[in-house]
């Protein structure tokens, strides 16, 4: 049986290190190639294809896209791919705050189709929220908490001296709805406990650049009919982006693993 194309939408850290990732391991797949607009150089490995338009793309007829780029790309370039008959995995998802970009992928899935899928990223814990709320949730809250090199570019370098900043400081306390629109590369993980729980408006956010932070810390806590848990994650930042973490990218992996194995655990 010949491998599957496996094709990611943007060529940043995540997807780089997924590419690596798969290639040590013994799955037998591999990411064949990637999405990048023209303007980017072009650095692809050996052995990886490069595409720059999605119908170069749509007719090469991928098995799985994986969307590792931008909430642009969430917006644009899915919903094309979708209509096509592709499966997509779903990276940026803080996207889907939209309701519009929510329907239109929707809708996009159903005329091709096909399945988007959200990955949990650099968060856990979301079984238990998706179970929980069966059941009716009370409450969820998530706080997140980065060193500030990895608020650099964000809302938070106009309300914090990122550099010089002492001392753990929160600079945001709101919605889901909020914190997935302003903060598209740090909080996509607001929006997979919003998906999997209460909601973009009920859930509640917490954002904090913290000097002594080593990594990016996840918190969940949910109280509902069924009781109630609090999880907290120490996540290693991969080294060529701060704002992500490992865990985001070894969640997309074993998104794609969980794709082609008969076997869904
Ligand atoms: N769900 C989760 O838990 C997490 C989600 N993420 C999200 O995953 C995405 C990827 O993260 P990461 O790899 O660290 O980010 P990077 O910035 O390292 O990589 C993204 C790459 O995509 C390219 N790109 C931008 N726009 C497009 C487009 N329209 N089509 C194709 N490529 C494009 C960028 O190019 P250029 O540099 O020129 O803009 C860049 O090379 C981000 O949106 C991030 O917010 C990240 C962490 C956790
Ligand atoms: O990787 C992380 O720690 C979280 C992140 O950037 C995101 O949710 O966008």
């Amino acid at each position: 049986m010949t491998s599957p194309l496996i094709v990611s939408i943007g060529f940043g850290a995540m997807a780089r290190s997924l590419a690596a990732s798969l290639e040590k391991g013994d799955s037998g797949l591999h990411l064949g190639g990637f999405l990048v607009p023209e303007h980017l150089p072009n650095d692809a490995p050996a052995g990886m294809q490069r595409w720059n338009s999605v119908d170069e793309l749509i007719a090469a007829k991928p098995d799985l896209v994986i969307e590792c780029a931008t909430h642009e790309a969430v917006r644009e370039t899915v919903p094309q791919l979708l209509e096509a008959g592709i499966d997509v995995v779903i990276v940026s998802i803080g996207a889907l705050g939209d309701a519009g970009t929510v329907a239109r992928i929707e809708a996009a899935a159903k005329t091709g189709r096909a399945r988007a899928i959200a990955v949990s990223g650099a968060i856990g814990g979301l079984d238990v929220l998706r179970s929980a709320k069966l059941a009716g949730l009370d409450s969820v809250a998530y706080i997140g908490r980065k060193p500030p090199t990895a608020w650099k570019g964000t809302p938070a370098e106009q309300l914090l001296d990122l550099p010089n900043l002492k001392e753990a400081t929160v600079f945001y306390e709101g919605d889901a709805v909020e914190a997935a629109r302003d903060y598209p590369k740090n909080t996509n993980v607001t929006a997979a406990v919003a998906l999997a729980g209460l909601g973009f408006k009920d859930t509640r956010v917490r954002l904090i650049a913290d000097p002594a932070a080593s990594g990016n810390t996840h918190e969940l806590e949910a109280k509902g009919a069924f009781g109630s848990f609090h999880i907290l994650l120490n996540n290693k930042p991969l080294p060529e982006n701060p704002k992500t973490s490992w865990l985001a990218a070894l969640s997309v992996e074993q998104a794609v693993l969980r794709h082609f194995s008969s076997l869904e655990v």
